[in-house]
């Protein structure tokens, strides 16, 4: 390290800390340095190339997390991944790209108290961060999308580059059944709610993250140091508090369990982009969180913030399988590594062909419950609890439970609609009834790596949220977190983009307050 003073210390160099990493030493005027647990994200090929991308897990990129037994998955534990590189999730994740609805944003708005989350206030912040780039096979986009809603931001995002066999099945199933499985010719236009083509953080045939599109444009900045191999253990008060309330200036850094610690001074401000998993950790660490649980794991008490650590929040995700009479699908390039090199061979030279989508499938679909759905219950009601122990709650309400099971019927529904005949032969499994069905999804579900809320926002005093609306934390003086842990509520849709967003605004909310 050539200094160990900046103006700002961020802890994370993952998707929202890149984006403040870039933001906030834009101009020149601050010393800005980034601390991150994981590796350089440049040249390591299932990072770029779209399609392999799910190889990157369980690798050295991910921090390869695994759950608490979950009690509504008959107990069973599951994986939690996590970037541990450059970028952090935003270079592993499977790229899908919704910027949230309207309604997403007036909620953050309402939960927090503050009108400055509105859509009306964010969406100048949305233009800020992507950039809609024509998709590789050159076709004609009309109808898939609305480019007039795009922005003009450095990260890249695209449709499919190679349009699979059922994508118009899928169209026209969804257009001739309408309603609650309408259309939706761009999902990226402020309402979710339909069936339309799956947007990804991929420009030209590459992946588009946090650090190709934020971070690496501004590395040689004289202003800008970014350390890797390095983790963010702990926060201290370098001077006795004020009124009673500590200035938080000091991070304590480590590159090894028993290696040496380093102390770095943000004068301005020490900023947690660590994610879910690691802003909370630091907290913990630092004896900010739940009297109780400090007490027990011997932590002094700086600060008692009942919610850090809670609230964790995710997507279940649950696989549903089907035969077809196709040989278009993916499995045989899973199977065959022959095939796979003459793919890659071609994405090489060309970047063309299959392995520039990712592997997930190049449509996706938001649906709404239907309006008599168990009795018309009200999801909000529901308890949505997490702890320190990596707990979700998955299942745990006759909500959710009810819901996954609807999905179940949904998808059926979708394709015994006659644009499927002859494609979709029968549903691997056969479920006789609803018990069958919610067996089945406990058995098979896990999440979807979308996990959000352990260090909320909210409004009042530490009872309601760990940090502001301006996601200072609440107690203490020069500490911030900026990433997914601090959305007051999971996203409906995938939530990369709105941790972009979120830290747009951030950046601004700094700036402006120094
Ligand atoms: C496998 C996977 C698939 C996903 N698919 C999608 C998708 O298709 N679409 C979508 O919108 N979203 C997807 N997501 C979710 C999305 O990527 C995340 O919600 C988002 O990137 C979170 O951003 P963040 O800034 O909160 O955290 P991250 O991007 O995870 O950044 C946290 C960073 O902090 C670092 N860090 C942690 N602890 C420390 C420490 N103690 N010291 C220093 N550094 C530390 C980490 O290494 C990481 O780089 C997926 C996520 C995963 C993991």
């Amino acid at each position: 390290l050539k200094n160990t003073k900046y103006d700002f210390v961020i802890a994370g160099a993952g998707t929202a800390g890149s984006v403040l990493a870039n933001r906030l030493s834009e101009d020149g005027s601050y010393r800005v340095l980034v601390i991150e647990a994981g590796v350089d994200n440049a040249n390591i090929q299932n990072i770029i190339v779209p399609f392999i991308g799910p190889t990157a897990l369980n690798t050295i990129v991910d921090w390869n997390f695994t759950s608490s037994p979950q009690v509504g998955l008959f107990n069973r534990t599951i994986p939690l991944e996590r970037g541990h590189v450059l970028g952090g999730s935003s270079s592993i994740n499977f790229m899908a790209w919704n910027r949230g609805s309207d309604d997403l944003w007036d909620n953050f708005a309402r939960l927090s108290n503050d009108s400055g989350w509105s859509w009306s206030s964010v969406a100048k912040f949305d233009l800020k961060v992507s950039r809609l780039t024509p998709p590789t096979d050159g076709r004609n986009t009309t109808g898939e999308v609305i480019p007039s809603v795009h922005g003009n931001g450095p990260v890249l995002t695209s449709l499919p580059g190679y349009p699979s066999e059922i994508d118009p099945l899928v169209v026209g199933t969804a257009k001739s059944l309408g309603g609650r499985f309408k259309y939706n010719e761009d999902n990226n236009a402020g309402d979710m709610i339909g069936f339309g083509h799956l947007q990804s953080s991929v420009g030209n045939g590459e992946r588009s993250s946090a650090a190709t599109a934020y971070l690496v444009p501004a590395i040689n900045r004289p202003n800008l140091d970014v350390v890797i191999n390095s983790r963010a253990l702990k926060l201290y008060a370098s001077q006795t508090a004020v009124d009673g309330v500590p200035k938080i200036d000091i991070l304590e850094v480590a590159q090894s369990a028993n290696g040496p610690r380093v102390n770095v001074t943000g004068t301005k401000e020490v900023i947690l982009s660590a994610g879910v998993f690691g802003t909370p950790q630091i907290l913990l660490l630092s004896g900010i969180g739940p009297k109780e649980e400090l007490t027990k794991l011997n932590i002094p008490v700086l600060l008692e913030s009942p919610d850090v650590g809670k609230h964790l929040t995710d997507h279940p995700l649950l696989p549903g399988y089907f035969v077809v009479d196709s040989h278009n699908g993916t499995d045989p390039i899973q199977r065959n590594s022959t095939l796979l090199a003459e793919l890659l061979q071609e994405w090489e030279t060309s970047r063309t062909g299959i392995m520039v989508n990712p592997a997930g499938g190049g449509m996706v679909a938001f649906l709404k419950n239907p309006p008599d759905f168990f009795g018309g219950f009200d999801p909000s009601s529901g308890p949505r609890s997490g702890n320190t122990e990596m707990i979700f709650g998955l299942y745990t309400t006759d909500y959710d439970i009810q819901s996954m099971i609807q999905v179940m019927k949904d998808v059926d529904n979708f394709l015994s609609q006659p644009a499927w005949n002859g494609f979709v032969l029968r549903p691997l499994f056969d479920f006789a009834n609803d018990d069958e069905r919610e067996i089945f999804a406990r058995n098979n579900s896990r999440t979807v790596d979308h996990c959000i809320g352990t260090a909320r926002m909210g409004p009042g005093g530490v009872e309601g949220g760990v940090v502001d609306s301006q996601l200072r934390v609440k107690g203490v003086k020069g500490l911030r977190v900026v990433d997914a842990s601090v959305f007051p509520q999971i996203p409906e849709n995938h939530p990369q983009a709105v941790a972009y967003i979120l830290a747009e605004r951030a950046s601004d909310l700094i700036k402006s307050s120094h």
